[in-house]
């Protein structure tokens, strides 16, 4: 079903968690509407304004231990984002962002600090001894069947560890091929809960994957028009599961 009215994506302080691009998942979800001739706004929410309600997606990007921190702080103030997401609103968190979305994460100097709660994980350097090496480099996810998208593709930069509470709700985006993500002995990446999406997967990864981009949309419009491409998406995905030796 979709409508008239613009759709707002508010990206969320891009100075505090923009380090690693992923501001460029608001263009690709702007721009992969707009060639579907459906109108998009985007919002940039800088650090210390008030997140404004009635957005349909809210992006939260990567960054580095204390700006993550300050983020999270200024996010919980009165917790807009959690607001928004019970009356049915997308969100995609990326590494830092996804650890501010969990219930808890360290900063930099070791303190754990509240997150915004809005999925059932919680993050630490390690929860494991000795504590593993930072997570840097390629990661391929093999996404949890049910998605029905092709293997995720981008690349992660975390200390964090990230684990689902006991009995928590939602379920690891995927598993993964290559690299690290979650960090944990199941192998996994990332939660859906909902409309909730996490995920250590830089890139901006909406880029590399337009098929999750669009899985976003179609939860803001339901049936949405194929649109293929861009042409040269695929051949740097291809190129790039070459090089890495993952095969679909
Ligand atoms: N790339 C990031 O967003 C890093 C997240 C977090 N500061 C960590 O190192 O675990």
């Amino acid at each position: 079903m979709s409508r008239d009215s613009a759709t707002r994506i508010a990206l969320i302080y891009p100075e505090l968690l923009g380090t690693y691009g992923d501001g460029g998942n608001a263009t690709v979800l702007a721009q992969r509407l707009r060639w579907r001739g459906l109108p998009a706004e985007v919002i940039g929410v800088p650090a210390g304004e008030p997140v404004p309600a009635g957005c349909d997606i809210y992006l939260l990007g990567g960054g580095e231990d204390e700006p993550q921190v300050l983020a999270a702080e200024g996010l919980r103030q009165n917790n807009a984002i959690a607001h928004a997401v019970a009356q049915g609103a997308v969100v995609l968190a990326v590494c830092a962002g996804y650890q501010v979305i969990g219930v808890s994460f360290p900063g930099g100097e070791g303190r754990i600090h509240d997150g915004l709660g809005l999925v059932d994980v919680e993050t630490r350097r390690s929860f494991e001894q000795p504590v593993p090496p930072r997570a840097v480099g390629d990661i391929v996810v093999e996404p949890a069947p049910e998605l029905a998208l092709p293997l995720l593709l981008g690349y992660e930069n975390h200390g964090g560890r990230t684990r689902t509470l006991p009995n928590g709700h939602g379920r690891p985006l995927g598993t993964v091929r290559k690299g690290v993500g979650n960090g944990t002995p199941d192998h996994t990446d990332g939660v859906v809960d909902g409309r909730v999406i996490g995920t250590y997967l830089h890139g901006p990864v909406l880029a590399q994957n337009p098929a999750l981009a669009d899985l976003l949309l179609s939860w803001v419009h339901g049936w949405l028009p194929e649109l293929a491409g861009p042409p040269e998406t695929e051949v740097l995905r291809q190129a790039r599961l070459h090089a890495l030796d993952v095969h679909a």
